[in-house]
């Protein structure tokens, strides 16, 4: 795989001194069956994250979001660090989007407060990296997909177009990033005509074009067939822990991204549990946190079953759970 080289105007941040420190697991993972991800990356030769200083990217302290007039959820706290991988989890219409929602200060909070990258959430919004929920392009569109790619540069930019030797430049960093997830041998197709994990690997490199230190990602495997979601789990496994940028992905199934997260962040029932994925996803966390019995089984193969967990939350507001 390609790195970034740093030959562009573009700020980028991967030499950060502030890496994050891996929250160490104290829970014995072979105990639950889920690996312990500092030692187990599935023999892709990503480096485990080395424990160092922890800066917090974002924060979300004590929050409560309202959407239509309806909590949402409520007594929220969750961190996420540099360099860390982040999964939010949870049945639908829970809350996942609108927590990512909320962390870029596209959702107000009806209490509480969001901290990102130093400042109130919008500020600093050029520093991430965003792909929305089920962002996909219908056949008709003839757009290619270096120039999707090239938006995530300029795309905001009216006027002049830009001078020959910054646009050499941005067209430089867009066939890096082509390469960086993949999408060299199709990234010239029109992007209508691309399969759904084709799109997905593009909109990430998109996502990717300013070198954020955050990358947030609303369900990237949605609507893939199983290779798919691992190729772009393993994608962004690598994005996250050789290109340093922290990633917060949120995922109906665990089971692609598992052996490459740090913690997660599960919300259910107005609130949310938040640690790593052994001390998280265990029958009695998730007991607790929807006031149901729930079993979480572990396969031979490592993938982990959430048995009984309620489809249809339900929305209350009091604190539950105890919010990492
Ligand atoms: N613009 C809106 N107006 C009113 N209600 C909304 C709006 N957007 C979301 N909601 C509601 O807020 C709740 C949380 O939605 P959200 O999309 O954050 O859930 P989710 O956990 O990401 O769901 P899914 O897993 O189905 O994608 C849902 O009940 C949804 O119907």
């Amino acid at each position: 795989m390609s790195t970034l080289p740093h030959d562009t105007d573009i700020p980028y941040h991967s030499e950060d001194p502030h890496r994050a420190a891996i929250p160490r697991d104290d829970a014995d993972p072979s105990a639950t069956g889920i690996p312990d991800h500092g030692e187990d990356l599935r023999g892709t030769g990503i480096p485990p994250r080395s424990a160092d200083s922890a800066e917090v990217l974002v924060s979300v302290v004590d929050a409560t979001a309202a959407v239509g007039g309806r909590t949402v959820w409520s007594h929220v706290d969750a961190t996420v660090s540099a360099g860390e991988f982040v999964a939010v989890l949870g049945p639908n219409g829970v809350g996942k989007s609108t927590l990512l929602k909320a962390m870029l200060g596209l959702v107000p909070l009806a209490s509480g407060a969001v901290r990102l990258l130093g400042g109130p959430p919008g500020r600093a919004n050029r520093a991430v990296g965003y792909v929305p929920q089920r962002r996909s392009f219908d056949a008709s569109v003839r757009v290619r997909g270096l120039d999707v790619v090239r938006l995530g540069l300029d795309g905001d930019r009216w006027g002049l177009p830009l001078p020959g030797k910054r646009s050499r430049a941005a067209w430089r960093r867009v066939r890096e990033l082509v390469e960086l997830v993949g999408a060299a041998g199709y990234a010239h197709r029109p992007i209508g005509q691309l399969s759904g994990g084709e799109q997905q690997r593009l909109l990430i490199a998109q996502a990717l074009a300013r070198r954020p230190r955050l990358l947030l990602l609303d369900e990237p495997l949605d609507s893939l067939d199983l290779p798919n979601q691992a190729a772009v789990a393993a994608l962004i496994g690598r994005i996250c822990r050789v290109e340093r940028v922290a990633t917060v992905i949120v995922a109906h199934d665990v089971n692609p991204i598992l052996s490459y997260l740090d913690r997660v962040v599960y919300l259910g029932r107005g609130g949310a549990v938040s640690g790593t994925p052994a001390q998280v996803i265990t029958s009695d966390t998730l007991t607790g946190l929807y006031g149901t019995p729930v079993e979480v089984l572990s396969t031979s193969d490592g993938r982990l079953v959430v048995v009984g967990q309620p489809e249809a939350p339900a929305h209350h507001g009091d604190r539950h759970g105890g919010a990492a």
